[in-house]
């Protein structure tokens, strides 16, 4: 591919003189325009510019070669050069990363030994649970709402396939925690809408075992997203692997005048969210009330059941009546389980 001149120029290193440090983010490029990363695929990028806007379009770009080594994903906005029309057979140049809000990690797995990043600017998590077929695996969801709290997301935790188990225990679970849940099932819509209403005016990433039904939510919430849904396997309660990149996807205007917005970013294959960098201190920063009561344990307090002289287990005996320390040791039992869950393995 032959090389324009500008981009010539920008590869001309500084005069020694007054030369000052290479960065990644370089000031060049006033041309640039800015797109969100809609999708990733073997080095190619799928942007939307102008969003929202009446010029909004679909790019293709790549990460210029400075970039080599930087790690963009969905979620992503990044500045573009080049052909940015996004006509067939275009391909623009992605030449800068601007500043990510959030950044959701995923675990090290068996492929892949490194911690990384999977999704930035998210301001929701989404953990899409099935009530029955998959059986619930609070652990999995512990870890979620850890890596959601620690990232500073908001978290919806959605029960799917209510026609199948109730879900009161769940809810007994996590409501202390402030976490807000939802409740599904795929042959009523008004249990769809419920999830919407969540969604607007949000970044939202789903994440959820195979087989929970996650397809099946996202396909009722964004009918143009056409994502696979698989078959429930009856030995295994578990469905198929049936798509594998991270996407993200707008929720439809549905209403004349209505403001579209919300993006749901579907994280097909993550299971699981890295924890190790997770600290104590950040956790408990999540929620405001133990966070303060804490001040007053002693130094290194682990806060949890067995850690002595934790200020927590006075505080849920000082509550002013039956209900309310029922809901203090409610809410403090989460927060344990929680706390173990950072070092339970994956
Ligand atoms: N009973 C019941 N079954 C449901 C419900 N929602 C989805 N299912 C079924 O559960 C199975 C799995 O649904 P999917 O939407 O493919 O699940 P997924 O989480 O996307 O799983 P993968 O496609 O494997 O990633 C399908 O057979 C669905 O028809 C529900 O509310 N109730
Ligand atoms: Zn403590």
């Amino acid at each position: 591919m032959a090389r324009s001149r500008d981009e010539h120029a920008r590869f001309a290193r500084p005069s020694k003189k007054g030369s000052r440090p290479r960065t990644k983010q370089r000031p060049e490029h006033a041309d640039a325009v800015t797109g969100l990363v809609t999708g990733v695929d073997r080095g190619r990028y799928t942007l939307v510019v102008a969003d929202g806007s009446v010029d909004e379009h679909a790019v293709v770009a790549m990460k210029a070669r400075e970039l080599t080594r930087t790690r963009v994903v969905v979620g992503d906005r990044v500045d573009v050069v080049g052909d940015t029309t996004g006509d067939q057979g275009s391909l623009a140049r992605i030449v800068r990363i601007q500043d990510r809000t959030s950044v959701l990690r995923r675990t090290a797995d068996d492929t892949d030994p490194y911690e990384r990043i999977v999704v930035a600017n998210a301001d929701q998590l989404v953990v899409v649970t099935a009530l029955a077929q998959p059986e619930p695996r609070t652990g999995m969801i512990d870890r979620c709402v850890v890596a959601a709290y620690d990232a500073g997301m908001h978290v919806l935790l959605c029960l799917t396939k209510a026609d199948l188990a109730p879900a009161d225990d769940l809810r007994a679970l996590y409501e202390p925690l402030g976490v807000d849940v939802v409740v599904t099932r795929s042959d009523d819509d008004a249990s769809v809408e419920t999830v919407r209403a969540r969604l607007l005016r949000r970044t939202s990433v789903l994440v959820g075992h195979s087989g929970v039904g996650k397809s099946t939510l996202i396909n009722a919430l964004v009918p143009a997203a056409r994502r696979a849904t698989g078959v429930v396997n009856d030995v295994t309660g578990r469905g198929r692997h049936t798509s594998t990149s991270a996407v993200a996807l707008r929720l439809p205007v549905r209403a004349e005048g209505e403001e579209h917005d919300g993006w749901v970013i579907d994280t097909p294959g993550v299971r699981s969210f890295g924890l190790a960098h997770v600290e104590t201190g950040h956790l408990l920063a999540a929620f405001e009330d133990l966070d303060e009561v804490a001040a007053d344990c002693p130094r290194g307090c682990t806060h949890l059941a067995d850690a002595p002289d934790c200020a927590l287990d006075p505080w849920v005996d000082a509550a002013p009546d039956d209900d309310a320390r029922a809901a203090r040791a409610a809410r403090l039992a989460s927060f344990r389980r929680l706390l173990t869950a950072r070092t339970a393995a994956a």
